[in-house]
């Protein structure tokens, strides 16, 4: 059991999602990700917060498999994921969106979250049999791609170009093109960043909604947010966790005050 993760309840009934053991990443000398225990429950929302530099897009790396670990291990789903390629992650459902845009600006939208949709496509066939089977494979991939356009209210723009899309509706792309994956874990990362109110606020109703029943983490730089919408938070801090609860305990920790929120919230 890690020092800074209690279980909220019997460890035995709970269903671990995303775990980390003493993960840790360093670059040179400078350790950028310090030995952290994660231990996130099926279904759960976490947020991931702390100061600039902290490490939480370095930890994302790492859990997504941008960037090999230095040290520690990841599991998900119970099976250890440490050493795959990141392809293979999203292949077992770990999806993950981008503080920047990863959208194909050139294709359409439709285009964009089939091709995310295609990506991953899990069917019975083996590689042979598929072949044989092609018109199978699209329907099914059809069929999903025009299940997100739906979930994402993108569907009466799905032949346009996705670079004709304003901003919100961009992120709202990209979003979608991460639930074309059918992931069961979604790592997001500041995905209102840059946004109007009222597109943070669409935002934040979309992935409620359309991945309520997934396990979430999230780094968000917007406080309020963060407390309105985690079960749990995690605080970095020079790539330590220096904090993990839920919101109102991570509100009341004093090492979190001095650290980080300086009195931003009572
Ligand atoms: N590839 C790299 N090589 C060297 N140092 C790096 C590299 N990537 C990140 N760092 C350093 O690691 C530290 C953590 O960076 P990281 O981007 O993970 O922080 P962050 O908490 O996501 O910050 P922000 O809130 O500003 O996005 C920073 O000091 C950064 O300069």
């Amino acid at each position: 059991m890690s020092r800074t993760e209690t279980p909220a309840e019997d460890e035995s009934v709970v269903d671990r999602m995303l775990e980390t053991d003493g993960l840790t990443k360093r670059f040179g000398a400078f350790t950028a990700v310090d030995d952290v225990d994660l231990s996130i429950e099926q279904g759960e929302f976490r947020s991931i917060i702390g100061p600039n530099g902290a490490g939480k897009t370095t930890l994302f790396n790492l859990l997504s498999g941008a960037l090999p670990v230095t040290e520690g291990s990841i599991r998900f789903d119970g099976t250890e994921i440490t050493d795959l390629a990141p392809q293979e992650r999203v292949h077992r459902g770990l999806g993950r969106s981008f503080q920047i845009l990863n959208i194909f600006e050139e294709l359409t939208v439709r285009e964009n979250v089939r091709l995310a949709a295609q990506s991953v496509h899990r069917d019975d066939y083996g590689f042979f049999e598929s072949l044989f089977k092609p018109t199978d494979r699209h329907e099914t991939i059809n069929a999903r791609t025009d299940d997100v356009l739906d979930r994402i209210d993108l569907a009466s723009v799905g032949d346009e170009e996705a670079a004709a899309l304003d901003y919100g509706g961009k992120r709202r792309l990209e979003i979608g093109m991460v639930l074309a994956t059918d992931p069961q874990v979604v790592l997001f990362d500041e995905p209102t960043a840059g946004m109007s109110i009222e597109e943070t606020e669409a935002t934040i109703d979309l992935i409620e909604d359309v991945l309520a029943d997934q396990t979430l983490l999230l780094i968000e730089h917007d406080i309020e947010l963060v407390m309105d919408l985690s079960d749990r938070i995690t605080v970095l801090n020079q790539g330590e966790v220096i904090a993990s609860g839920p919101p109102d305990a991570i509100a009341a920790d004093q090492a979190v005050q001095d650290a980080y929120l300086g009195g931003m919230v009572e």
